[in-house]
Parts: C-alpha cells; structure tokens; sequence
C-alpha cells in the first residue's frame, strides 16, 4: 500500500527545505505532517499519540533551529516521528520498526539529526547540558541545544538531577516542557499538580504576559534587551516567589506557558529566546493525541494502539475462534488481585507502568495497597525496600530494561539488608519493535552476582503464579526476582490452582538419550518444539526446565551432567554472565568437562524486529536450538524453517 504524503511534506527533505516554506503555509505543512504520522502508523503500528502532539513543536524547532549544528535532544524519543520525517527520512517512515528498518527512537547511527539516542525516559536535561558545557569549550557560541522533555519525563530523578546542575553551569540550554498532563498512564504526584497550578494560575500568568509582551516590544539585538530582561525578570521573581517558581528556584528562567499548538507563537518564542542567554525553560501546553478525535479522548489506548483503522478507530486485533493464553502482564495483574485478597500484608508498586504491568486492575480494586509512582525507578525499588521493612509483601513491578535504573537500589536498599521484596521483572528478554534500549537482555547477569537474591524464570503461565504464590510466603525471607517475557504465554487455561515451589528446584520434563537441553523460563517452549522436531533424525533429548538461575538446582544438575555428555542451555537473556555462564561455573567448580552449548542473547547489541525475527537471529528460537542439537550430535540438515 502506497502512502502519499501530502504537497508541501512532498517538498521537504530536511529541515532546509522546510525553512522556504512561507510562515503562512507551516499551518497546512503541519497538517500534512500529522496526516501523513496517521497514515503510516495505521498501517505499520508504533507510537502515535505522542508524536500528533507535538507536530507544531517539531515544525517550529526545525524551523527556528540550524539543526544538526543546532542540537535537538528529544526525551525517550517516542514522540519524535515528526522530527525523523522532517529530517530526510519522509520515504524510509514505512519501515519505522520493522527488522533492517528505522528505528522507533532517535539513533546516533541513524542520521547526524539524531543527536542523542534515547527510548529510556528523562536523560535529555543531562545529555543537552553535556552538550551545551561542550559547546561553550570550543568557543562554539552559537551552537543552540535545546532538550524536549514531557511532563511524565521530568517526574524522573534524573530531570531534577540535571536541572539543579543546568542552574549553576551558565551555558545556554533551553529546556522545553511538553506538558500533554499525561504519560502512558494519567501523571501522578506533586509536580503534575504544581504544573496544573502554574498553567492555571491567573496572578502568575498576567505577570509573565507582561513581561512578555514588554519584551516583544525590545528590538531583537538591542543592546538594552538583556538588562532589560534582567530587570524585568528579577521583579517578576520577587512577585512570584509567593507562589515560588520551582523552575526559577533552580535558577533557570521559566517561559510560558504557551499554546503549543500556535505554530506563530511557537516560532515567535522560539526566535526570542535564541537571544536571552543562560538556562532557560519553556513550559509549552499541547494535547497527546492531536487531531485524531479517538486519540485525544483516550490517549493511552493510543499511546501505542498497533495497527488500527484510521476511518474507524478499529483497532485491529487477530481474531481465533478458540480461547488463546493470555499475556504474562495480565497472569500478573491478576493474580497478585487473587493473592492480595488471601494476604492483606501484600502491596503492589509500578513505576509508571500500569497499563504495561496490568497492575492498573489492582490499583482500581485495592488502591490504599497498589500505587503508580510515576517514572521514578530508584524510587520505587527503595520505597518498596521502606513497606518491606514494615512487614509488608510488596511487588515491585519493574520492566527488565528500566531496571537498570534501580540496581543499586536493589544491592543497597534491598539486598543487602535481605528484605523479602519481590521484584516482578516484565518484558525480560527480547522484547520486539522498541529495540536495543527496551531490550530485557540484562537482568539475570546483573541479579545473578548480587548475593542473596532467588533468581527464577516461569516456563509458563502456572508456573508464573506458582512463583509468584511462593514469593509471598512468609517462609520466603529473601529477595525474589520473577522475570517474565513481553507477549503472551502458551496456556489458555491458565487460572490453574497455585502452590508452593521449593525454591532453587526444577522440573525434568522428559528423559532423553543423547543430549540435555537445560532452559530457563518461556524458551523451554522453544526447546520443547526443538525436541519434537530432531526427532524425526533418530535424536533423543532430555529437557530439564530449570526454573531458577539462583541457587541452581544442583540435584538436577549433577543428574543431567552426568547422565549427558553433550548439554545445551537455553535462555532469554544474555550469554554473558547468565544461566549458562552459572551452568559453566557449576561445572568448573565440579570438575564436569561435558561438551557445552550456551544460548541466548550475544554480547553484541540487538536491534529491533519482533521477537521472532529476533530469537531466529540469536539462535534460539526452536529452529535455532534444533540446529544446535544437530550440529552437536553430527546431524548437519536444518529441517525446520
Ligand atoms: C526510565 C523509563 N521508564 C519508563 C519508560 C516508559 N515510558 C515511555 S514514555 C512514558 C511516558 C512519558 O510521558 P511524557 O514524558 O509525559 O511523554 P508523553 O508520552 O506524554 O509525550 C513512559 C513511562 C521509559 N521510557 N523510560
Ligand atoms: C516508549 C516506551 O518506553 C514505552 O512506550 C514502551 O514502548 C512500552 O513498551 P510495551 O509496549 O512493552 O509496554
Ligand atoms: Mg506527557
């Protein structure tokens, strides 16, 4: 399916082609723009409402700005779909995420525009102010940085860790907040009331019109325009520190907040505040969601809906006519309802995550015991830590890869003083589109060298709730980390009784004759197919589901490395310091010389794809550890595609 792009998006290749555009016609490239993110993301999927509510913010910046010797750092990225059709990559849009196709966020490697890479939340205040302090060095004076941070994004630490440097360090970054009033889930907490306040309060508004628009009367360059400013701002200061500007508190000058919707007023702003030196924030209202009617109303349905008819609003779905398992979120979220009602000591905390968690059910149901802290990470694994101290059972949800945030949270606040948290740790392995910075590659190495934790992986959806039954017990005094796959799981009956596992103990799922497949979590799927299909060469495999990456079990280990000259180990995760590497350990430590395979994900960075495409690239997918299997055991013909 051909998509066009409308006549003035047609004559744009970068951002040059963008400044001949008359101002009077950016409204109609604005439009086309937006049409054109609606288009292609109905079509190939990805993030939508946050890149239609920034259309005029993209369009005034490369209009203003000399990017890429300007430098535009956007946060986590999710929203710059504009930005990349802007700057030359109009006709590549269509392979936006796909496997060898754009990537879903700003890449370094992708284009010279991209000048941070992102997915992550809340690094662009720090990335923009290296880049500033860089700039003031090499006496490149004029170079602008401007960092694009949203209002969810900047509830982060991080933002404030970086804003309290940006006061001091006299460069002139320009900070703008995109405030939509929302994240993927409705913002929560103190700043998001603060920034409705300041949106809405009248006193403070007035007085920063009328410096405003005593500065539009100052010429541009006039030598009087910074004293001038200086005044001015200095008495708005006074005035305004009864309702004491957060912003300015921290020394940067606060702007706005402006319609971020007025193409006019953006550029007109913009263009003003290329002249006023120093740190500086402009606080810009717009609407996640902007013009498409469906997506402004519910705007975390269409965060990332996937693909959708653009007439209809129908999200499209597959339809089966049998009942299908469910995702691993949902066996989650609604499991930890069921178990909640049985332990009154049970607590549920997410960072920012819950629709992506399915903690959203609990957090309706029990809401004085489940609670989204916004996009704060190191919070949520030390606030946990805090409510364990008390007693409690709390399940921190945490995706894989926004985990990384909190390690020391997890050896300071949690393990070492081995408080029983359970760290429910989702999209853990290869998660698809969102690619290298969304992967879960990481956090069984980075769990495993941590003492005192239980490290375990669930084959499946009763396994999942097995687990999580037993991490609340009050016999389990220990860190628990459950790690679970992005997707759905194999079983559509899964609302299976719960009980107890012992823990560091696995299942051996079926003797075997020439070779052991040891997997850890779902890709014991991969494995069980693996095996199904090798036999048709006269192969026979043992498959042990090894359940725990800490403590091994190591009955079952000496069982198969005895048994089983040859031995391949299965994991969602990397080769690196994972299951296999503590497979490896075991066996040095025990003297086993057997002939060892690791799978799992190499230590190379994975890009995007979905996760078949992926897991067929890593080697690991039921082809991939049929393969192995053959080539071990001297078979050379690939019978699987
Ligand atoms: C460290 C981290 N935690 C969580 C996320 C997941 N995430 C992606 S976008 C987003 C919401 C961001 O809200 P905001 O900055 O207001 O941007 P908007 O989508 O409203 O444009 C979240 C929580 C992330 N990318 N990074
Ligand atoms: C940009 C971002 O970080 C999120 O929107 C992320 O893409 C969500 O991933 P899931 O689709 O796995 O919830
Ligand atoms: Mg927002």
């Amino acid at each position: 399916m051909t998509i066009t792009p409308g006549p003035l998006l047609q004559s744009v290749n970068s951002p040059e082609d963008l400044k001949k555009i008359p101002r009077e016609k950016l409204h109609e490239f604005c439009e086309q723009l937006r049409q054109y993110i609606i288009d292609v993301v109905s079509v190939h999927g990805g993030h939508f409402a946050a890149s239609l509510g920034v259309v005029e913010l993209t369009t005034a910046l490369h209009y203003v700005y000399n990017a890429p010797y300007d430098q535009l750092v956007w946060d986590v990225g999710h929203q710059a779909y504009g930005h990349k059709i802007i700057t030359g990559r109009r006709d590549q849009f269509v392979t936006n995420r796909k496997y060898n196709g754009l990537s879903g966020f700003p890449k370094r490697s992708e284009s010279e525009y991209d000048a941070f890479g992102v997915g992550h939340s809340s690094t662009s205040i720090s990335a923009a102010l290296g880049m500033a302090i860089a700039a003031k060095y090499k006496g490149e004076e004029d170079r602008k940085v401007v960092a694009i941070i949203g209002d969810g994004s900047m509830t982060a630490g991080m933002a404030f860790e970086a804003m309290n440097h940006a006061g001091v360090a006299n460069t002139n970054l320009l900070i703008i907040l995109n405030d939509n009033g929302i994240g993927i889930d409705p913002n929560v907490g103190a700043l998001k009331e603060y920034l409705t306040d300041i949106t809405t309060s009248r006193t403070y508004n007035k007085l920063k019109d009328d410096i405003w628009n005593a500065l539009g009367k100052l010429p541009v360059g006039n030598k009087f325009t910074r004293s001038m400013m200086h005044k001015l701002a200095e008495s708005v200061k006074g005035l305004v520190n009864s309702s004491s500007n957060l912003f300015e508190a921290l020394k940067i000058r606060y702007f706005g907040p402006i319609d971020g919707h007025n193409i006019t007023k953006l550029i007109d702003t913009l263009n003003d505040l290329k002249d006023i030196p120093g740190p500086k924030l402009l606080h810009v209202i717009t609407t996640k969601g902007k013009g498409y009617a469906l997506a402004e109303k519910d705007q975390t349905k269409w965060h990332a809906p996937g693909t959708f008819d653009k007439v209809t609003g129908e999200i499209y779905k597959k339809k089966f006519d049998t009942p299908q398992p469910p995702k691993y979120q949902d066996v989650f979220g609604k499991t930890i309802i069921e178990l909640a009602k049985q332990n009154d000591k049970i607590f549920a905390v997410t960072p920012a995550m819950p629709s992506g968690s399915s903690l959203k059910y609990m957090m309706e149901e029990m809401p004085d015991r489940a609670f989204d802290v916004g996009i704060c990470e190191q919070h949520a694994a030390t606030l946990s830590a805090g409510l364990a101290t008390q007693g409690l059972r709390v399940f921190c949800h945490m995706y894989s890869t926004f985990m990384q945030r909190a390690y020391d949270q997890v050896v300071h606040d949690i393990a070492i003083q081995k408080l029983p948290v359970v760290l429910c740790i989702d999209r853990a392995g290869l998660v698809g589109d969102d690619g290298p910075t969304h992967h879960g590659c990481y956090d069984i190495a980075y769990f495993r060298c941590i003492p005192n934790m239980i490290i375990s992986a669930p084959m499946n959806e009763s396994e999942l709730r097995n687990l999580m039954y037993t991490a609340q017990l009050e016999s389990t005094q220990m860190p628990f980390v459950i790690r679970y796959p992005r997707g759905e799981g194999v079983m559509p009956q899964w609302q299976t009784p719960m009980q107890e596992v012992p823990i560091g103990k696995g299942r051996k799922l079926k003797d075997g004759r020439d070779i052991a497949i040891l997997s850890l979590g779902h890709p014991g799927n991969f494995a069980a197919a693996a095996i199904r299909d090798v036999k048709q060469d006269g192969i026979d495999p043992a498959h042990y589901d090894m359940r725990f990456a800490k403590p091994l079990d190591e009955e079952l280990l000496h069982e198969a490395l005895s048994k089983y000259e040859k031995i391949i180990t299965v994991e969602d995760g990397t080769v690196v310091g994972g299951f296999g590497s503590a497979v490896l350990e075991f066996m040095a430590a025990h003297g086993y010389k057997n002939d060892i395979r690791i799978l799992g994900i190499p230590d190379r960075i994975v890009e995007h794809g979905t996760p078949k495409e992926l897991h067929h690239e890593c080697g690991y997918d039921a082809a991939g550890i049929a393969d192995a299997i053959r080539q071990m055991m001297d078979v050379k013909v690939s019978l699987m595609s």
